[in-house]
């Protein structure tokens, strides 16, 4: 007989309406998990956007107030600032980063005021302000780390001082966790927290983003000599271990979809709170897609931000933050 050897347990019985779906849910995308990165420009232009980011724009200080408004309406609780330097400001050294006039300093400072509610993450390395766009300091052919460290941990307190709240570093070299907290303690900016790209991986998905901050064409090489290699896990183990045991407050992993397991073995192993970059190429991916008419938009973006929270992140910094809090604020 059929019935004898039918199952008992029935797990589509969970899944039968709404209502159950909802209480059963293991993982829930809020907008507390939303960081948004934006990219700022010099002039009092009109915002242009980056080509490979339809919906995304490079604005100037004086479009900031309106872009940044319906983000702090919708509750986001933090924004990660990116200036696109001119290239007139850019040369080797970077120089530019460590002006407390400098783009990202004054935004800072204008957004501190405007949304004093809002957490503010700056990305601490030099490639915005380099004219080879790497993260760091070249000699002799090589992106040299002790040297680089330095400056940017300058350029860290540089941008505390300007009120960012959440240093960021991005540049991969080693040991600039802990210089940089001792910088910072010195200073007495015991509150100013790390979150640390501390697995950041060198990924062709970050293409746009060089677009977008006018690195992309400047960039001599590639960033293999400090950005891990995709083929590595245990590696990034060591990573997020050296930058915990340095100070980190926070650590990501970068890029996003490509790379949960790096995050889902980060949380298991260290339980931490872990964050994603879902990175710019990720983003085109979907809008690319959607554009064409072969996703769905809406659900294609929130399905990936949910699995963020299922591979066991804090927060996902995505270019889709404004538009899933939209919907996540209809639910
Ligand atoms: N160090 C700079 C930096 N910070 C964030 C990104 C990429 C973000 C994105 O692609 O959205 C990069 C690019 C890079 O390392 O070349
Ligand atoms: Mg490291």
């Amino acid at each position: 007989m059929l019935g004898q050897k039918f199952p008992l347990t029935r797990l589509r019985r969970n899944r039968f309406d709404d209502a159950t779906r909802r209480m059963v849910a293991e993982h829930k995308l809020s907008v507390d998990d939303l960081i948004w990165p934006i990219f700022i420009r010099e002039g009092d232009g009109a915002p242009t956007e980056v080509s490979a980011m339809p919906g995304v724009f490079r604005v100037g200080l004086n479009g900031l107030a309106k872009h940044v408004e319906e983000a702090a309406k919708l509750n986001i609780p933090a924004l990660a600032l990116f200036p696109a330097t001119p290239a007139d400001l850019k040369n080797a050294e970077g120089t530019e980063a460590l002006n407390p006039e400098n783009l990202m300093c004054r935004a800072a400072r204008f957004l501190k005021k405007e949304f004093p509610q809002m957490a503010l993450v700056g990305d601490v390395a030099l490639d915005p302000y380099t004219d080879h766009g790497h993260d760091g300091v070249i000699r002799d052919g090589y992106v040299v780390n002790d040297e680089s460290v330095e400056i940017l941990t300058k350029q860290a307190l540089n941008q505390a001082a300007a009120g960012i709240d959440i240093i960021a570093p991005s540049d991969m070299m080693d040991g600039r966790i802990a210089m940089l907290r001792e910088a910072m303690d010195g200073q007495g900016l015991i509150h100013t927290r790390i979150m640390s790209y501390a697995a950041k991986y060198a990924s062709a998905f970050y293409g746009p983003f060089r677009d977008a901050i006018g690195s992309l064409g400047a960039l001599k090489g590639d960033k293999k000599t400090y950005q891990m290699n995709p083929a590595n896990t245990d590696e990034a183990l060591r990573e997020v271990a050296m930058d915990i045991a340095e100070g980190a407050d926070m650590v990501m992993v970068k890029p996003g979809l490509p790379y949960l397991d790096i995050i889902r073995r980060v949380k298991d192993e260290f339980g931490v709170p872990v964050f994603a970059y879902q990175v710019s190429g990720e983003y085109a991916m979907i809008e690319a897609a959607a554009r064409n008419g072969w996703l769905d938009h809406d659900k294609a973006m929130m399905e990936a931000l949910l699995c963020f929270k299922r591979a066991g992140c804090s927060g996902i910094l995505t270019y889709h933050a404004v538009q899933a809090a939209r919907i996540l604020e209809e639910e």
